[in-house]
């Protein structure tokens, strides 16, 4: 029997007599064949219609053979054999597969998508020519010329490519070699990487770090990615002493996101009470003049590297974002970025079939209906790809959910991204996905090498660990398959920089070709913007009910006052002793004018915001803080609520 290695050298349509394992689940032939959805290139609106129809249909039958019949899949093993010859992509280099058989899509569907396809290759190769691709922001998108800076537009960019790359990596050796050392620690050189930042400048990072850290790697990364406190502690305690041998990585493209900030603040005050000094130990990657450079600059940090305006938080894994992490951890930066290249190189060609970032966007189109009718449930079947779903959610959700199109239709676009890894998944989910509401496509990424040669073993005779991870990942597959569920298989041959690099490119041109067969722009969030807005709100808000708490305090506080020989205890006002410095404070310890909820969003003048200001109260009296609560959360009129003794410095006990 043929191995797969020695059919990774012959060309896609191999027409071998390798014998095909027996199905592990037995897949019948369904006669019906459906018409072609869509007889010409199809509008958008044309799709959307589709896809109600399809839905419509599918939920006034039965069950029974309709579905089967309408989803129009084949089932007669030979012929599906054939289709996966036919469609198999290879990439001989990479050793990467795309197998995209189990997806329904038919000749016609591809002939009929073929001129929006050549619009979309048209499209990337401009943006690769430096067009301003993200419109809304009048930006160019340049993360392709990050692994070829020679594609960058000009020499400027080009130079700004390399001489990053360069710092990066000497930075890192200069890190790892003990060169660079922290100013106060007994291990003489850096043990860790604590690295601050969110979303973009903090998935790629996490995913590399997962699949591709050695087991003891120079330095050991953690992350701070949230901006919750009880996480920022954990990470600090685990930590340690080894704070002093830490590298404190700061990530943020703006250098004002607020998470990013707050988890920065709080690691300089640790950093305060152990005694140490930050700036030694603090390295940022930033956009030049945001507002962390300023700080940077002003405080004299250890080192700062530069992101480009040119390259999106989700697509700047091949930056300083990701590269200066993985080189600290001694992950091969340079195999990262060659696998990226000779995958961009390879999505370049206009021809589909032989463009593996054009097959899967036309698989998601296919399955989606071109409207994110579907989820893409993502499952490696490797636990160093665990957070490969986590890091493409990002990368495609982001990208692709966007209420309006590049024309200013509402279109409300997107693709559902979730999954975790196989075969634990087949003990959590795989039981819906196989029997339950039919709303997905899978995909599953396969490593061919088990564990590095020389450490297999038999764990029963001819059977290996592996061996029953490749069944499970087999089995899923085809019992998917076998009840009408569609999938595509990535297939590499190792989790390397290489391979890593390649998984990262693959999906991100995927999603640029994508964004282009729907018509929006990829590159923008403006979705994102208007949580941040809401949020900076909310706490605009929490400061206006406690100046409304502290008024109500302060308007009523006794005090006494001397006028000559005589004391007289006396009620004022705050103006009166704004007016009067004289007067001595007496503070009372209870407060004298507790409110309800209703009284507070009265005086805050925003009776709209009264179950927020709610919220406010009932978090703000679960922490610790100046405020009391009487009465029960469960009933939130029946709480008054008034601000406890004052410290020195200002509101809070
Ligand atoms: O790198 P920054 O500017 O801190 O942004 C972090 C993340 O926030 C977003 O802007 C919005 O989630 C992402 O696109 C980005 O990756």
């Amino acid at each position: 029997m043929a191995s797969l290695s020695s059919l990774c050298s012959s060309s896609p349509s191999i027409k071998s007599q390798t014998s095909i394992a027996k199905p592990l689940v037995i897949l019948r032939k369904d006669s019906v064949t459906f018409p072609t959805r869509f007889s010409k290139t199809p509008s958008l609106v044309q799709t959307q219609s589709v896809a109600r129809e399809i839905s419509a249909d599918l939920s006034n039958t039965n069950d029974v053979v309709p579905k089967k019949a309408k989803n129009g899949l084949e089932k007669d093993p030979r012929e599906l054999w054939k289709r996966y010859v036919d469609w198999l992509y290879q990439h001989k280099e990479l050793g990467l597969y795309l197998d995209v058989s189990r997806v329904g899509f038919t000749d016609e569907f591809v002939e009929e998508m073929e001129p929006r396809f050549q619009a979309a290759f048209k499209a990337m190769e401009e943006l690769e020519k430096g067009a301003i691709a993200n419109p809304d922001e009048g930006r160019m998108v340049g993360h392709y010329w990050l692994r070829k800076p020679e594609l960058a537009p000009n020499s400027f960019l080009k130079s700004q490519i390399e001489t990053t790359l360069d710092a990066v990596r000497k930075f890192a050796d200069e890190v790892v070699s003990g060169k660079i050392k922290p100013p106060s620690s007994p291990e003489g050189r850096f043990t860790s990487i604590l690295s601050v930042g969110i979303g973009g400048s903090a998935l790629g990072p996490q995913f590399v770090a997962e699949a591709l850290a050695p087991d003891n790697p120079p330095l050991k990364i953690r992350f701070i990615d949230n901006t919750d406190p009880a996480g920022i502690d954990h990470q600090i305690a685990q930590l340690g002493p080894e704070l002093a041998s830490t590298l404190v990585v700061v990530i943020s493209k703006s250098g004002g996101t607020p998470e990013t900030r707050n988890g920065l603040l709080e690691v300089q005050k640790a950093f305060r009470e152990a005694g140490l000094e930050f700036a030694k130990q603090g390295v940022a990657i930033t956009q030049e003049n945001s507002l962390l450079d300023n700080t940077v600059r002003i405080e004299g940090w250890l080192a700062r590297f530069p992101m480009f305006d040119w390259v999106g938080g989700r697509t700047s894994e091949m930056s300083a974002v990701g590269l200066l992490p993985a080189a600290l951890q001694g992950i091969d930066v340079r195999e990262m970025l060659a696998g990226a290249s000779l995958m961009d190189e390879a999505n370049r060609t206009t021809v589909l079939r032989n463009n593996p970032a054009a097959l899967l966007a036309l698989c998601w189109y296919w399955a989606s209906d071109g409207v994110g009718s579907k989820d893409m449930v993502v499952l490696p079947y490797k636990d160093s790809l665990l957070l490969f779903s986590r890091y493409l959610q990002q990368l495609v959700m982001e990208s692709l959910g966007k209420e309006f199109d590049l024309d200013g239709n509402r279109v409300s676009q997107g693709l559902t991204v979730y999954g975790n890894k196989g075969s634990t998944d087949q003990h959590a989910y795989i039981q819906q996905l196989r029997e339950g509401v039919h709303n997905f496509f899978a995909t599953f990424i396969e490593v061919l090498r088990d564990r590095p040669p020389g450490h297999d073993w038999e764990l029963e005779p001819g059977v290996t660990c592996g061996d029953y991870l490749f069944g499970m990942l087999q089995g899923t597959r085809s019992a998917l398959y076998a009840n009408d569920r569609e999938s595509v298989t990535v297939t590499v041959q190792e989790v390397t920089p290489r391979s890593v690099g390649a998984l990262v490119a693959l999906y991100e041109r995927a999603v640029g070709i994508y964004a282009s067969l729907v018509n929006i722009n990829a590159y923008h969030q403006p979705g994102v913007e208007a949580g941040k807005k809401a949020a900076g709100e909310v706490l605009a808000l929490q400061k206006r009910v406690l100046a409304v708490l502290n008024e109500a305090r302060m308007v009523f506080l006794t005090v006494s006052f001397s006028y000559g020989e005589e004391t007289q205890p006396e009620v004022v006002k705050t103006s009166t002793l704004e007016l009067n410095p004289t007067l001595e404070l007496m503070f009372c310890k209870e407060p004298v004018e507790p409110l309800t909820i209703d009284e507070v969003a009265e005086r805050c003048h925003t009776p709209e915001d009264i179950e927020m200001i709610y919220k406010i109260i009932a978090h703000m009296a679960a922490n610790d803080r100046a405020l009391i609560a009487e009465g029960s959360c469960g009933s939130p009129r029946s709480i008054k609520v008034y601000l406890g003794e004052c410290n020195v410095d200002g509101l809070y006990a």
